[in-house]
């Protein structure tokens, strides 16, 4: 098996890279291949990076090649991490970052590497997006390769996230929880609480714990709660405390906290790689597995859920081909309104973003 790594000399990538070698995802026969931009100085640096895994995992390592153009891109999986990531800023004046703000560069990067897939792969390929906006990203491959090879990571993330969360606040193990959260990679989330389950809870005490914890009792008030928290807690880290930020954060409802945790961690001055580097392994585990494995992830719909058609965070049944099928679990009144205003929200800013 071959994996390919799109933007391997980032951050993300280059903990995606060590996470594959560190758990033998590939064997010393299979083949890693790193991919960074011509012009730049990531082109130059991944050969020093690839010199430093053969460093650290010598015979372990499988082979390592690099590639400077898009058209050099050969794979079995294709992760594609390049891009830019959204910036902190101190200004309480101007509106929180947002991973919106990324769509027009990181779409520039993302199409010639969809069109010499399209016109050199050999169609097996499965395409996992990290890059942001994931939902742009996810519609600029499906346009042009199969839909049912490319799947977005951000909604798998973002439910590991709320398992964890939920976990915490319930004191019980993140492997105890099983929680989706559909929708967007961004504020259009969708956390489903109406699908929770709790391992060692009955489903009275599943119920009491949920309404205990949650942000706000409909679903339907949520969009409004998360922004006027969110808010809140920006405020606190524009003005330089992040220990008292994160005090704050740790009090804030489970579904509330898988939004604000990556913008705070951002105001920090760090980023959200290893996270993310972890649930992308733990995915593409998951997909090799051999198990048909429901999971939350960005695809581009043709009204396979809920009538959709848009790229968004869907349940489905993936493989080690892509995503056969939608999954389908049912949603509360107030679940299903706010997955149909983001689907809206999303077809808007695909509008917008000419795709
Ligand atoms: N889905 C998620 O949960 C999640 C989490 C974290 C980051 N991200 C996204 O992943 C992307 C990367 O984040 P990062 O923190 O690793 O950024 P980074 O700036 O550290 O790395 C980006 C890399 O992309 C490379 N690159 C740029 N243009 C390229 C091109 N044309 N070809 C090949 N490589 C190119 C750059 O040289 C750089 O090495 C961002 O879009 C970010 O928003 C997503």
């Amino acid at each position: 098996m071959d994996i390919s790594i799109i933007g391997a000399n980032g951050s993300t990538g280059k903990h995606i890279a060590n996470r594959i070698l560190l758990e033998r995802i590939l064997l010393p026969t299979d083949r890693l291949q790193l991919v960074g931009r011509a012009k730049g100085s990531s082109g130059q640096a991944l050969y020093g990076f690839r010199q430093d895994l053969k460093d650290a995992f010598a015979e372990r390592c499988p082979i390592i090649d690099i590639a400077l153009h898009p058209e050099e891109v050969v794979a079995d999986i294709i992760i594609m991490t390049a891009g830019s990531t959204i910036q902190a800023h101190n200004n309480p004046d101007a509106p929180p970052p947002s991973r919106d703000e990324l769509a027009i560069y990181n779409q520039q990067i993302a199409i010639p590497y969809a069109e010499a897939l399209a016109k050199y792969g050999h169609g097996h390929e499965v395409v996992i997006v990290v890059t942001n906006p994931v939902e742009l990203i996810v519609v600029i491959f499906s346009q042009r390769y199969d839909r049912h090879r490319v799947v977005g990571m951000g909604a798998y993330q973002d439910s590991l996230r709320f398992r964890r969360e939920v976990a915490r606040s319930v004191n019980v193990s993140r492997e105890a929880v099983h929680a989706m959260v559909l929708g967007e990679h961004g504020d259009g989330i969708v956390p489903v609480w109406s699908g929770v389950t709790i391992q060692g809870f009955s489903d009275n005490e599943t119920q009491r714990a949920i309404r205990t914890v949650r942000s706000s009792i409909k679903s339907i008030d949520f969009p409004q709660t998360l922004l006027r928290m969110r808010n809140e807690i920006i405020k606190i880290a524009q003005k330089g405390d992040l220990a008292e930020a994160f005090q704050f954060f740790d009090k804030l409802p489970p579904d509330i906290r898988i939004m604000v945790g990556p913008f705070l961690t951002l105001f920090s001055g760090t980023k959200t790689d290893i996270a993310t580097a972890n649930a992308t392994i733990d995915f593409i585990k998951s997909m090799l597995s051999g198990k048909d494995t429901v999971i939350a992830a960005q695809v581009s719909l043709d009204r396979e859920f809920m009538n959709v058609t848009a790229p968004i965070g869907a349940p489905v049944i993936i493989s080690p081909k892509g995503w056969d099928a939608v999954y389908p679990i049912s949603l509360s009144d107030g679940e299903q309104y706010l997955f149909l205003e983001t689907a809206r929200s999303i077809q808007e800013k695909m509008q917008v973003w000419k795709v």
